[in-house]
């Protein structure tokens, strides 16, 4: 059973203070993106992981896992022994490894649609969802795609109106950030002065429902960028060259490093994107548009199509 997953951008990250459980509380828009992982679940004796792929060195391939730990959760759930749930789990990555756009949730949300299949529960997608909300705060808006309204800490997912598919260009960086460490150096900024914050969300999702994109491009925000440039300086110069290569506007993704360029339209975003490859400001460049569905089967044999690339 395979299913493909997108990656996600979050076009909107307000964030609040921090809560007395660690947690951060959010109102964010998520958007999903045409950046996928595909991760095949078989019934087998010898369970385990195994990944390829974009940065696959760097994903763990034990119980730490996200897909695997989704894996133990819905066999607890339902009854099995989650010591031996008699699956393997073979994920292809494409989604860039600890880059702000959610490729471990992503891999868990699959794995919960695959092995709801495989496995032929009755589960609704409301049930998965709070299963979801459990392995991490962004894994419900992989089961969900599309545009929606993240609150709480993020799992609070509504769907949001949109009329225009987004071009983006997107940065990935020579090495990840940690998430936890970006909202802790957020906290740290806060407490040593005030750094800006992003507005209010209508005019956000106004233009969402409006669908021009440079409309859009000016109300891009995010309240973790200070923090994953505090840390990562050199991300100035990457969202620096987005924007002189032509894109309607640039913002680091999540907790980043990956860097977002909105362009105004596909043959925009190949230029932009083949600027910045050889600007030397970044890894790899991609580019990608959204939104797209959440985690989908896509079938057993199916091969996925090569997303367009330039390497830098
Ligand atoms: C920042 C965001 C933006 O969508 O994603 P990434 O850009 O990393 O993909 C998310 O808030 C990341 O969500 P996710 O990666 O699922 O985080 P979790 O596993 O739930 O939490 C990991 C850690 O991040 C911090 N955390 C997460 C969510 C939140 N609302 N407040 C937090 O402070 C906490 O330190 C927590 O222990
Ligand atoms: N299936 C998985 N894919 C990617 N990373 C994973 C996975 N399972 C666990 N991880 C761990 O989660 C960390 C965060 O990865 P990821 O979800 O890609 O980034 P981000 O939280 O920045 O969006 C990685 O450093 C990696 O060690």
């Amino acid at each position: 059973m395979t299913v493909r997953v997108p990656g996600k951008l979050n076009l909107h990250l307000g964030v609040g203070d921090v809560r007395g459980d660690g947690y951060h509380d959010l109102c964010t828009v998520f958007q999903a993106v045409a950046l996928t992982d595909d991760v095949t679940v078989s019934v087998a004796e010898e369970p385990g992981v195994e990944v390829v792929g974009e940065g696959s060195a760097a994903v763990p391939a034990g119980a730490s896992n996200l897909a695997w730990r989704a894996v133990q959760t819905l066999a607890t759930h339902v009854g099995r022994d989650p010591d031996d749930p008699k699956v393997r789990v073979a994920i292809r990555k494409g989604i860039p490894v600890a880059g702000g756009m959610a490729g471990g949730s992503a891999d868990a949300a699959a794995t919960l649609v695959a092995l709801a299949s495989l496995w032929r529960l009755e589960m609704g997608r409301d049930e998965l969802a709070t299963i979801a909300a459990k392995l991490g705060s962004d894994v419900p808006f992989l089961l969900h795609g599309g545009n929606a309204l993240g609150t709480g800490r993020g799992e609070q997912i509504v769907p949001v109106l949109s009329r225009h598919t987004y071009h983006w260009v997107l940065a990935f960086d020579r090495r990840g950030l940690s998430t936890p460490d970006v909202y802790t150096e957020l906290d740290r900024l806060r407490a040593e002065g005030d750094p800006p914050r992003v507005g209010s969300v209508e005019p956000l999702l106004e233009a969402l429902a409006t669908g021009d994109p440079r409309q859009l491009a000016l109300l891009l925000g995010n309240d973790l960028q200070a923090a994953a440039v505090s840390l990562r300086p050199g991300l100035r110069r990457t969202l620096r060259a987005g924007v002189s290569a032509g894109a309607l506007a640039g913002i680091v993704s999540g907790s980043g490093p990956t860097c977002a360029f909105l362009c105004g339209d596909a043959q925009s975003a190949v230029e932009v994107a083949a600027e910045l490859s050889g600007a030397g400001v970044c890894r790899t460049v991609r580019v990608a548009q959204g939104p797209v569905p959440g985690a989908r089967t896509v079938g057993g044999e199916e091969t996925r199509p090569t997303p367009p690339q330039v390497h830098a």
